[in-house]
């Protein structure tokens, strides 16, 4: 292990690409550190990627990374991940959250990969600019966030260079807390779950929206035309260039409100190694 065998790996799931600049980040930095020629890129947000199952070996590093969803990981990858298999590896887990909280995502991801065979070395819980909005953690992660990134992928190898594989310890509670849920004004709980994204007259019919929505539900042929499940990534929203995607559902606009004004403040990276 870590000899000239070795093989870095990137594997992500990011609709709107947060989680997967910091997973580059990492993977690159280590590519450079440990002089490797190239990493393999692994998109998991790709649906037919996620198929097709993944058998890693003990001379890879993966660095892995999701979104927060819920406070958990996001629970439509639970099956895949079940079919990505460690068989020794070394691996960095990273989480990405928009500036609520990570709650037990982290740990979580890390029992995932560690169940299925990984030997979990690093972790991370990054912040990334919220999925439901253009103001909460707004364009994070920013260089600030980008030099931590840089300064835990340097950690990273000094570990490995010294042949400290040990897991890591990361914050969270297991039993795992329930799913995070929104509430309405006056503190009931709301199920956003079926809210659909709608679509208005400014729609070219470039296809950009059905192509980015990681659970394939936009219809090709009729952009306007949902077939599947939709899980609120917003990637469909935040791609389009035209705007012509959006939400109206009142529970889910409130619930975004909230967000914006109770996590205004400033959360940073928690590294774990
Ligand atoms: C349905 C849904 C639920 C989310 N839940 C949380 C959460 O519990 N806590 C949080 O801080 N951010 C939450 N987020 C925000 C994302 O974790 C965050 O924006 C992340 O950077 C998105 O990653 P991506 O750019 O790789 O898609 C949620 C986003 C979505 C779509």
């Amino acid at each position: 292990m870590m000899g000239k065998d070795m093989s870095i790996c990137s594997m992500h799931f990011s609709p709107t690409g947060t989680t997967e600049k910091i997973v580059k980040k990492i993977a690159d930095t280590l590519k450079d550190k440990f002089e490797k020629q190239d990493i393999t890129n692994i998109d998991f947000t790709n649906i037919k990627n996620r198929q097709t199952g993944q058998s890693f070996s003990s001379d890879n590093l993966v660095v892995f990374g999701v979104p927060v969803i819920a406070g958990r990981v996001p629970n439509v990858l639970l099956k895949y991940l079940n079919n990505v298999k460690g068989n020794g590896a070394l691996a960095v887990c990273v989480v990405v959250y928009g500036n609520r909280n990570y709650d037990d995502a982290l740990i979580e991801s890390r029992d995932i990969l560690t169940d299925n065979g990984f030997r979990v070395i690093a972790a991370g819980a990054f912040i990334g600019e919220h999925s439901f909005s253009k103001i909460l953690a707004k364009e994070r992660p920013d260089d600030e966030d980008m030099s931590v990134v840089k300064n835990f992928s340097d950690q990273i190898y000094d570990k490995i260079s010294k042949g400290n594989f040990d897991d890591v310890k990361v914050k969270g509670s297991n039993p795992y807390r329930d799913y995070y849920r929104p509430k309405d004004k006056s503190g009931n709980f709301v199920d956003i779950r079926k809210v659909a994204p709608k679509t208005n007259e400014n729609c070219i019919d470039c296809k950009i929206c059905a192509e980015a929505c990681p659970m394939g539900s936009i219809d090709f042929k009729d952009v306007a035309v949902l077939n599947g499940i939709c899980i609120k990534c917003c990637a469909c929203i935040k791609k389009c260039p035209t705007e012509a995607k959006y939400f109206d559902d009142m529970d889910y606009l409130n619930h975004k409100y909230e967000l914006e004004v109770q996590f205004i403040k400033r959360k940073e990276a928690e590294i774990f190694i």
